[in-house]
């Protein structure tokens, strides 16, 4: 397989960004595309993105672009816009993509509408495309400051995965390659709905104990969709899974956290959305999560708890008398 030099990232917010930055400092020649003439402009004149990624001046020089034919023959494309936004940024790419290029989806999220993990929406859009994910705990504004992390990298086929992860590693940035498509999206996708269940826990102050066991009953939900859905076992319990649950079910610096922060402090998902809250896929995602786990006939209550609060169908009292009052089982047949 021929090497990866040249990258494309699609959206230029924290994350696409980020990995822009990321993918440079590994050695790779790199374009980013973003819809907003004034960032792209930003970009080339000061290779800065004040509005996303505050304080950080970048260490490697950006090509930005806001014409998204000049991504379409890079050697592998990043997709990182919101993922509601998948299939609207990869239609004009129709035309212009070479088969057999990778386009790494690096969003977390569910399609709404569809129920569509965001591979399946690449292969309607995009079906000459290698499909690929790039999921794990990662924070744009650390990778951006080239802190420590490592991801987990998948593609269709393992030695494509073997090649984005050799073309995206620095000293700074380790993916771990795989070929769970599935798995490393569940994990992310559901982390994000997770992580708003425990910053809510944490905006209501119900305690250490209480954050500690939601993530672990979260991570139970997330393993019962992913095994049916076909991940594999290890993917859930890897980075994308595991960690990523971990870390944003304990921080504030996640946003889909600091979303549920707010929730439990009594402001309305409603309020929340209209006063220009920063981007929490896991608002998107909630309910179509449900409707995912009622298709493949997994129950998951903390997503359940989770739509409906958003939907303000409940409140969060109402959501923990519902998780504590369920009938009691064993742990493990769960
Ligand atoms: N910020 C982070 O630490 C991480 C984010 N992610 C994921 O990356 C994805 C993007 O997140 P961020 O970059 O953080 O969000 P962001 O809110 O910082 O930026 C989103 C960007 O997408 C652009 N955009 C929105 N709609 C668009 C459209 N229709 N067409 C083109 N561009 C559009 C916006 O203008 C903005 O530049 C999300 O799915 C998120 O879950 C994943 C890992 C880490
Ligand atoms: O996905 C992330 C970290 O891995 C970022 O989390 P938030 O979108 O909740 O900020």
């Amino acid at each position: 397989m021929a090497g990866i030099e040249t990258i494309a990232v699609l959206g230029g917010g924290a994350w696409g960004t980020a990995l822009a930055l990321s993918a440079a400092r590994a050695g790779r020649s790199v374009t980013l595309w973003a819809r907003d003439p004034a960032l792209v402009a930003e970009i080339r004149s000061r290779q800065t993105n004040r509005a996303y990624l505050p304080g950080v001046t970048f260490d490697e020089p950006l090509t930005a672009t806001c014409d998204i034919a000049d991504a379409a023959n890079a050697d592998a494309i990043l997709l990182v816009t919101p993922a509601q936004t998948t299939r609207a940024v990869l239609t004009p790419l129709a035309g212009l993509l070479r088969p057999g290029t990778p386009v790494v989806l690096c969003s977390k999220g569910i399609e709404k509408g569809t129920g569509n993990l965001l591979t399946d929406t690449l292969a309607e859009v995009l079906p000459q495309a290698h499909p690929s994910v790039l999921s794990g705990p990662s924070f744009a504004a650390d990778v951006a400051r080239g802190l420590p992390t490592a991801v987990t990298v998948a593609a269709r086929d393992g030695a494509m995965a073997d090649a984005l992860a050799q073309a995206l590693a620095s000293a700074s940035f380790r993916p771990y390659a795989s070929s769970d498509l599935i798995g490393t999206q569940v994990g992310g996708a559901l982390k994000n709905v997770l992580a708003i269940a425990c910053g809510a826990v944490a905006g209501r102050k119900l305690g250490a104990s209480a954050q500690a066991a939601l993530t672990a009953r979260g991570f139970a939900e997330l393993t019962r969709l992913g095994l049916a859905m076909g991940a594999r076992p290890e993917t859930l319990t890897g980075l994308s899974g595991l960690g990523d649950l971990v870390l944003s079910c304990s921080s504030t610096q996640s946003r889909n956290f600091s979303f549920g922060h707010k929730l439990g402090e009594g402001r309305t998902a409603e309020d929340l959305l209209n006063s220009g809250e920063k981007l929490a896929e896991g608002v998107f995602s909630a309910e179509i999560a449900v409707e995912l786990g009622e298709r493949h006939g997994v129950d998951l209550p903390v997503c359940k708890v989770v739509s409906d609060v958003i939907a303000a169908r409940l409140t969060i009292d109402e959501a923990l008398n519902r998780l504590m009052s369920r009938p009691l089982r064993r742990e493990a047949g769960a």
